[in-house]
């Protein structure tokens, strides 16, 4: 079982960079301002919205306070219990709060690499999969420009993305298949052409997909984020409310310099980095059973001690999850015993136990659900 006791490393909102030469006052009202704030609570979390990477782009500018609180459908009560906290600061003339959230989603995560082709994707689809099957709402959001693979795996390659007018202004409609909902930015290219945008252009498509997909009530939302530590993902990171960050790596050395990249660009804006995944850890021998460390070994275990981050889990090389993934499929669904399957399984559960129902009724008085 993954361990998820306690996820959340301490966070700083006041180490964000700055983007001004720094004023003493202000970085001494700003540290005031970010010490209340760790007074305020997330109950079902039992952690402080600081730590929980919430709060973000927190700016003091003479008597004034700006910041964004980046939260899920069920924490925008957390708006009033900010400003409560930063109502008695004797200095401050006003506090703007910008509530940061996706209509009708809870927990939005994201899944990450450092590089490109160690399984981020598959590991996204699978992870969606082991969710739906504890049951919980499920929506991916397929952000990689640079290889959006998701429609495929999950047997959705060639539809159309409609669009709905609502009085909020036009809303992508999701597609579904195995009870998950996805968007992706591939539906918006023609097949075998590259999505070739350049920064503004991409910064405000990306905005458009976390924006103004109408999701409906979600549990989960998971993010497929492109690799690396490039525009895109900052993109995505600073408009989404991502509570935290499944990493991907592969046992190799040199994929550990790029996920610790990748871990550091995560906290400094705050996001946590909840879990890691080596995926294609080991071969196993079809016939004797013996694990083979094709991709070299020890990087998934160096990297989560390094960085303070768990290992969630190693998982194997499997031909069947290539096969799967071009039925669109996920194997989860289709082979529920195998070793892939229950590791998402493991996970899925241990997510649960953080953010999910497990963690919800734990957190209401005796006898009491939603
Ligand atoms: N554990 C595994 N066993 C067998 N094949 C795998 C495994 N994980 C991933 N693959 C295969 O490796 C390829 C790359 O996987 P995937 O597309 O998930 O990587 P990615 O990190 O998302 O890549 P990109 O950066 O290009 O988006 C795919 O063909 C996938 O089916």
């Amino acid at each position: 079982m993954p361990n998820h006791a306690s996820p959340f490393q301490p966070a700083d909102a006041a180490s964000q960079p700055e983007s001004a030469s720094p004023d003493p006052q202000a970085l001494a009202r700003k540290a005031e301002v970010t010490q209340l704030l760790k007074g305020v609570m997330e109950p079902q979390l039992s952690a402080d919205v600081v730590g929980l990477g919430m709060v973000r782009n927190l700016r003091v500018v003479d008597d004034y306070v700006y910041l964004r609180l980046y939260v899920g459908s069920h924490q925008h009560q957390l708006q009033d219990r900010v400003q409560q906290q930063l109502a008695g600061l004797p200095w401050c003339k006003k506090v703007y709060v910008q509530l940061c959230t996706i209509s009708g989603v809870r927990t939005t995560l994201a899944v990450s690499s450092g590089k490109g082709g160690v399984g981020k994707s598959t590991t996204a689809v699978n992870l969606a999969a082991a969710l739906t099957q504890t049951g919980a709402s499920v929506g991916l959001l397929d952000a990689d420009i640079y290889g959006p693979n998701v429609p495929q795996m999950l047997g959705l390659g060639q539809s159309n993305v409609q669009v709905r007018e609502t009085p909020d202004g036009q809303r992508f409609i999701p597609l579904e298949a195995h009870r998950i909902r996805l968007m992706s930015v591939g539906l918006l290219a023609q097949s075998d052409h590259p999505l070739a945008w350049r920064g503004p252009v991409m910064h405000k498509i990306l905005t458009q997909f976390i924006h103004e997909v109408d999701w409906g009530e979600l549990d989960y939302l998971l993010i497929d984020l492109p690799p690396g530590t490039g525009d895109a993902q900052i993109t995505i990171v600073q408009e989404s409310p991502i509570c935290g960050v499944v990493m991907v790596t592969t046992p190799q050395q040199v994929a550990v310099a790029d996920v610790r990249r990748s871990v550091h660009m995560f906290r400094q804006v705050g996001v946590p980095v909840l879990g890691l995944v080596e995926n294609m850890s080991y071969l196993l021998c079809g016939h004797c059973g013996e694990p083979t460390p094709i991709f070299g070994a020890g990087g998934g275990e160096q990297i989560a001690a390094e960085l303070q981050v768990p290992l969630w889990g190693k998982v194997p090389i499997d031909p069947r999850i290539c096969a799967q993934a071009d039925a669109g499929m996920p194997l989860p669904l289709q082979v529920p015993d195998a070793p892939i399957s229950q590791i998402f399984g493991q996970i899925a559960l241990g997510l649960n136990q953080t953010f999910g129902q497990d963690a919800r009724e734990k957190c209401q008085p005796q006898g009491m659900t939603e």
